[in-house]
């Protein structure tokens, strides 16, 4: 079973995905992001003591089937950054992301997402993945980043499409859209 939820910054989604596993003590969190300054680094570290103890940890971008083990509920928080790490790789040496390019880029973050879902063997497993709702606000300013509204919107919708249910989080509240 696929669960997608999505919200946007501060809307609880990440809250609600890991209460969806709140029973639970046979899951792999798989974190995308990279803790890479002290803002960020203080926010994971409150996330890692908020997680049950039991839970593992499987922090990663590409090669995300390598966090499979024999758990049975995975959840992946967030999709949105791994296509940022992955958009920063593929366009790190050109001003502007062409349609081919913003292709490349979706169809990586897919095929991702796609190895980590042929790579769970057991039949009855849990997948709970996490992303943003980036388009609900002004057009951005700059080009990168109208691109990046562009590419996410694009991959939310593919992925929507797999999911057995999909959940949209506002001001806490999640609602159930599929
Ligand atoms: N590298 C790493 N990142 C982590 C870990 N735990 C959580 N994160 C990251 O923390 C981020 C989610 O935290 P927040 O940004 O605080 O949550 P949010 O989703 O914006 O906020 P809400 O919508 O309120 O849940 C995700 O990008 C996770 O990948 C960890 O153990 N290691």
């Amino acid at each position: 079973m696929i669960t997608l939820v999505t919200g946007g910054a501060r809307s609880g989604k990440s809250r609600f995905a890991e209460n969806l596993y709140k029973d639970e003590k046979d899951v792999v969190y798989i974190a995308t992001s990279k803790a890479t300054d002290a803002e960020m680094r203080e926010r994971v570290k409150l996330h890692q003591e908020s997680r049950p103890s039991e839970w593992r940890t499987y922090e990663g971008n590409y090669d995300l089937q390598n966090s499979i083990g024999k758990e049975r509920n995975y959840l992946l928080d967030c999709i949105t950054v791994l296509t940022s790490n992955i958009m920063f790789d593929i366009s790190k040496d050109v001003e502007y992301i062409d349609y081919d390019m913003q292709r490349r880029i979706e169809d990586t973050v897919i095929r991702e997402m796609q190895n980590l879902i042929n790579g769970i063997s057991l039949k009855d497993y849990n997948l709970v993945l996490v992303t943003n709702e980036v388009g609900d606000s002004i057009v951005p300013e700059h080009h990168i980043s109208r691109v990046f509204r562009d590419i996410q919107g694009r991959i939310n919708q593919k992925i929507a499409s797999l999911a057995d249910e999909v959940y949209l989080v506002c001001c806490g509240i999640p609602v159930k859209i599929k």
